[in-house]
């Protein structure tokens, strides 16, 4: 079957029938043929193998048992009442339990006669039972075992109860395969298949829906992981080169006053060689035709901001405007006051422009802007709205993007004859593997080198009942003129009770740091704008020694007399939250602490990020640990991605076979840029995929 045939919509199969097709498009989004074969199991069960009841431990899964029932009653009153049946084997004996169907099963299971059993089971103090088995006499058992490995697909109840159970999928596929004889034709190139060894692709899928032994299946899913992530690398990277090809951009030629003026007489410190290369890079792509489109990714504090001005200064040399995007009020006000300080010197106009501007502000931005007057414009996305125009924008740079839809963004080159450059900082550390997945469109920069003279940030995790300690140690530091932080949790579905917490926290705090001596602010969500900053500049301008704060400080704020982060309830945030509130200690050249505050009761999860916060500084590090504890789909912004439905592949397991994926990728589109010596197949099979991420492809135009 070719890739043309297998575009047959899934109603033409014997024995699926419109119904059938309904709910697999529904359910599964099984359109076509080619849509059930990449249907692939979530794992398989070795048929062959039977527990001893002996043998079951608390963290069995699903197991298969053989032995017999002995005996068979009803318990318990109205919706209470369930079937019991005793399940013994030469070693022990189960409980085997309906909810449901009690009298015909009451009448149609045999007692002292071999019935192989297979379910979940459930442990209650000493005792075994296993609801609802699947059960089959053990006669019936072995004639109908064709295959060690029975694949069990993503089903849900609602598939069962519609007729669509496992053994019905099984079915479909069995039939499928009887109507493609010849097998599928292969879509990886020859040349791969060969240096690689890999198995065809029709004996991958086969193996992979009908295993005919373990290694027949690992080398079928190995082909198979390779395939999706080998199209998927080639898609993004001929993505990349068709956007250099086709975007044009406004090439800033110039390297003039602004630039060098600043870079010779107003740097406040000398630059990183991380902060060097990066700047380069982004001067490469801003002097050539094409338009930008680069990630910045750096560590929290190591020193974004002056590389965002330095490409503001590269387009203000020739003659465009910027604009820079904050997903917060705070963090647009920050970055306002950060870069008209460092421009102080310059005959630069910089505005701001957020939810609060008033309306006369608004009106004299608008019109600087639109008369070319205004240079730099920071603000949230209150720079989005249509009113904003600009003379000339010709960089844009996104802070934080996983805040801002891929709708916004592209809102904001819509304001120009060519899209402006675009520059998107994130400070929450990407782990490669995902970074190449999810941006292989966009190029890279990283500064993954810390300005000088930091002093690693000190953690512990520290119990609750530990809390005068702590406070002892706070007095210890505000003494030596230190200031310092406190978080609470702030999760939504819990708002109320965390806001409680907040407060008594806060209390508390009132009441073992009394004022005159200690000045405190607190700064949480449901506080106006305008106290907010009152607040948050209190503490800036050292006024205040402790800040009581939910995440709403989390990204960002930049304070560099404080020395210490005291989380509380850290068990509730996830790692990287973690990493980016320890960020806003360790600033300055002081020493700096976090402390990770926390009950006795904690999960394993939890231990573990506890212990991967107090072991490592190192973002990539903790991200990579994130990725791991809690799977790419939950890591921001990769969710609507779209790249990461993979079928067969997993993103932080199959690791290496992305790597290797990436490598040949890239091998075949230097060879043959435009893909004319690729078998047909091969481009077709590209030209489908992209296609169908979509998504992705919008991230640009
Ligand atoms: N090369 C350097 N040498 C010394 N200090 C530097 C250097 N680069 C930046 N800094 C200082 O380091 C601090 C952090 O820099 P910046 O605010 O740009 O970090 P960031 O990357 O934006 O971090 P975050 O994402 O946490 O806001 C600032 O106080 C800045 O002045």
């Amino acid at each position: 079957m070719n890739t043309s045939s297998l575009q047959t919509p899934i109603d033409y199969l014997k024995g699926v029938g419109p119904s059938r097709a309904e709910v697999l498009r529904k359910e599964l989004g099984i359109h076509t043929y080619q849509d059930l074969l990449n249907l692939f199991p979530n794992r398989y069960i070795d048929k062959t193998k039977y527990y001893k009841v002996t043998e079951i431990e608390r963290n069995s899964a699903e197991i298969q048992l053989v032995g017999k029932i002995t005996h068979l009653k009803t318990v318990g009153e109205k919706r209470g009442k369930r079937l019991v049946a005793d399940f013994v084997d030469e070693t022990g004996k189960i409980e085997l339990v309906w909810f449901r169907g009690h009298k015909w099963l009451k009448d149609s299971l045999k007692i002292n006669v071999s019935y192989v059993v297979f379910g979940k089971v459930n442990w209650f103090n000493n005792s075994v039972s296993m609801p609802h088995p699947d059960m089959e006499l053990l006669q019936e058992h072995e004639a109908s075992i064709k295959m060690a490995m029975q694949p069990i697909y993503p089903s849900t109840e609602m598939l069962s109860k519609r007729g669509i159970s496992n053994k019905v999928l099984s079915k479909m596929l069995q039939q499928l395969f009887s109507e493609s004889k010849q097998g599928f034709t292969e879509t990886l190139p020859q040349s791969i298949l060969q240096e690689l060894k890999l198995i065809s692709k029709s004996e991958a899928i086969l193996n992979v829906h009908f295993p005919q032994s373990p290694n027949k299946l690992a080398l079928a899913q190995y082909r198979l992981k390779f395939e999706e992530l080998f199209y998927i690398q080639l898609q993004l990277l001929l993505k990349n080169m068709l956007h250099k090809q086709k975007i044009k951009g406004f090439p800033f030629t110039e390297v003039g006053s602004y630039f060098n003026e600043f870079y010779q007489n107003h740097l406040p410190f000398e630059l990183t060689n991380a902060q060097k290369r990066v700047i380069k890079e982004i001067r490469s792509d801003l002097g050539s035709n094409a338009q930008m489109n680069r990630l910045l990714q750096g560590d929290v504090g190591s020193g974004k901001t002056i590389v965002a001005l330095m490409a503001c200064l590269l387009a203000l040399d020739n003659r465009f405007q910027t604009c820079l995007m904050a997903p917060t009020e705070i963090l647009a006000i920050q970055h306002y006051q950060g870069l008209s300080e460092l421009c102080e010197k310059l005959p630069i106009k910089i505005a701001l422009l957020t939810g609060s501007s008033k309306t006369k502000q608004r009106r004299e931005i608008h019109e600087s802007l639109e008369d070319g007057s205004l240079h730099i414009l920071i603000g949230t996305h209150a720079l989005l709205e249509d009113k904003v125009k600009f003379k000339n924008l010709g960089l844009a740079i996104i802070d934080e993007q996983h805040r801002f839809g891929v709708a916004q963004r592209s809102k904001l080159w819509h304001k120009n004859t060519l899209p402006p450059h675009v520059l998107v900082m994130t400070a929450t550390p990407i782990p490669r593997t995902l970074a190449m997945s999810l941006y292989g469109d966009l190029d890279i920069s990283v500064i993954d080198e810390l300005p000088p003279g930091r002093k690693a940030i000190r953690t512990v995790h520290r119990f609750d009942s530990n809390r005068l300690k702590v406070f002892r140690f706070m007095r210890d530091e505000i003494e030596k003129g230190r200031q310092i932080y406190i978080v609470y949790p702030l999760i939504q579905e819990s708002e109320t009770m965390d806001y409680k917490d907040l407060m008594d926290g806060y209390e508390s705090i009132v009441r073992d740091f009394p004022t005159p001596k200690y000045q405190i602010s607190i700064v949480h969500g449901q506080m106006k704008p305008a106290d907010k900053e009152f607040e948050m500049n209190r503490f800036v301008k050292g006024e205040t020694q402790i800040m009581v704060a939910t995440t709403v400080i989390e990204v960002g704020v930049n304070v560099p007399n404080a020395s210490v982060m005291i989380i509380e309830s850290a068990e509730r945030f996830g790692l990287s939250q973690l990493h980016q509130l320890r960020g806003r200690v360790g600033r300055g050249a002081e020493q700096s602490y976090c402390i990770l505050m926390t009950g006795h009761k904690l999960s394993k999860d939890s231990k573990t990020r506890l212990e991967t916060m107090t072991r490592t500084n190192d973002g990539f590090e903790i991200a990579e640990v994130d990725l791991k504890l809690r799977g790419p789909g939950d890591i921001m912004g990769t969710q609507q991605s779209g790249v990461l439905n993979l079928r067969i592949a997993d993103i932080v397991l199959d690791n290496d076979i992305l790597k290797t994926a990436r490598y040949y990728a890239k091998k075949m589109l230097n060879e043959d840029p435009k893909l004319e010596q690729a078998d047909h197949e091969v481009v077709k099979e590209t030209y489908r995929l992209m296609g169908k991420h979509k998504n992705i492809w919008n991230y640009i135009s």
